[in-house]
């Protein structure tokens, strides 16, 4: 038995579905060898389950067919009180990668930028909000962002987080107390981006874990409450070109060498097409809108928190130099997805030595010509169905999936007023 094992009961191997919840088999700890080498049955409607928990049948994704959850136990840890987790993949019967594995795309984007002599870091910002454990809001009179008595009031909870994600290896750089009542926001550490998407899934397992054992409950909608902060899910990206940092230590502005502004350059070219991926659901185009911190517009500026792209200045020790901040996507959002489509965005870039657009300097809202992302879902979607570059960067499978799911939200909610959506799927990601 695997030392990081030690004590477990129970093995958990979690896929995130297309519209962005972890999905899970779980065994008896004597069979997770077999969970490694034979995998576990699940149907190929896992890729089309709704956050409403209808299915969204298509052509591929049918009752018929069996596809295998497969875990690396070598990525397995135990999480106490019994319960280990590992992430998992999607493999045929056979024991073939699928088109539709997620994790296993991000993977292939991380080889195609290596071919190409690029090695990628990435690193999670995880937003959610806390609620009462029968998702009321907290009563919470001194909430004030970054304020410290809104650490001092969820101080049990917050203690209890730290210690459980270092035992687990987990590596939180830091938390804050947000704009919204009851929201935090947990950084993490820079890593290879398949790890990067593994530690945004395991932060939200552990926040709804360790909230549970404090009779409390995280949302991680993109909007858990109408008239309140919308949870983000920033991405921190950087790439090295054979070792040599894109954004620091170049002669363009900022220090950013030619190749980063190219990354640059594709990020903001491609974006808006997909917005669909990155924040996708129905209550995406609410949390996306200017002055809230979202990145609503497809641009770019150093330190400028209201531009999709926002260049971050290095900090000490970071391997790469300096980061772009990708602030558009929220939790709704596959992580593999979201990290993979904006690698995929970057290298496309890259290969066509794209421009580096002009910077903006100041709140793009106030910015003639400054361009919004896509305002609601219907065109999100619709941007997203037309890209051939998004079609090519997810695959056919993945877009298809994709399309279906959040297709029945915009069929069956999209006309809904937003009281009722937020409250309904408050804690759909969760
Ligand atoms: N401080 C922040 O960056 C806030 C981010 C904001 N909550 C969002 O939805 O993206």
């Amino acid at each position: 038995m695997d030392p990081e094992l030690t004590g477990a009961r129970l093995l958990a191997g979690t896929i995130v579905d297309p519209a962005g919840v972890i999905r899970a088999k779980q065994v008896p700890i004597a069979r997770a060898a077999a969970f490694e080498e034979h995998g576990m049955g699940a149907s190929p409607s896992w890729n089309v389950f709704c956050i409403d928990n209808a299915v969204a049948f298509t052509p591929r994704f049918g009752v018929v067919g069996d596809l295998r959850l497969r875990v690396d136990l070598a990525t397995a840890r135990s999480l106490g009180d019994g319960l280990a987790w590992a992430p998992a993949e999607m493999v045929t019967q056979d024991g073939e990668p699928t088109a539709v594995c997620t994790r296993t795309l991000l993977g292939r984007r991380v080889s195609a930028l290596a071919a190409d002599g690029f090695t990628a870091r990435a690193g999670g910002e995880v937003e959610f909000v806390l609620t009462e454990g029968d998702g009321t809001p907290r009563h919470t009179p001194k909430w004030n962002p970054y304020g410290l008595s809104a650490v001092l009031d969820a101080e049990a909870f917050l203690t209890d987080l730290a210690g459980t994600a270092e035992a687990v290896g987990l590596p939180v750089e830091q938390v804050h107390a947000e704009y919204g009542d009851g929201q935090f926001e947990l950084s993490l550490s820079p890593t290879d981006p398949v790890t990067a998407a593994d530690n945004v899934v395991l932060a939200r397992i552990l926040i709804g874990r360790v909230a549970r054992r404090h009779g409390l409950a995280a949302s991680f909608s993109p909007l858990p409450f109408a008239g309140g902060s919308g949870n983000g899910a920033h991405l921190h990206l950087s790439l090295a070109w054979q070792g040599r940092p894109l954004l620091s230590g170049g002669d363009g502005p900022h220090g950013l060498t030619h190749d980063g502004g190219a990354m640059i350059g594709g990020l903001v070219a491609g974006l808006p097409e997909v917005t669909g991926v990155l924040a996708g659901s129905v209550l995406s185009a609410q949390r996306l809108r200017p002055g809230q911190w979202a990145g609503a517009f497809a641009c770019w500026g150093l330190e400028n928190r209201e531009a999709a792209v926002r260049l971050c200045a290095a900090t000490p020790g970071a391997a790469h130099g300096a980061s772009l901040e990708v602030k558009c996507g929220d939790p709704s959002a596959n992580p593999y997805l979201a990290v993979a489509v904006l690698l995929g965005l970057a290298h496309d870039g890259l290969t066509r030595e794209a421009a580096l657009p002009p910077e903006i300097t100041a709140d793009p809202a106030t910015v003639a010509g400054a361009l919004r992302l896509p305002v609601s879902q219907a065109s999100a979607l619709r941007a997203l169905e037309e890209s051939a570059l998004a079609r090519r960067l997810l695959g056919e499978e993945i877009l298809e999936a994709l399309l279906a799911v959040r297709r029945h939200e915009l069929d069956s909610y999209g006309e809904r007023d937003l009281a009722t959506i937020t409250e309904l799927f408050r804690f759909a990601w969760s």
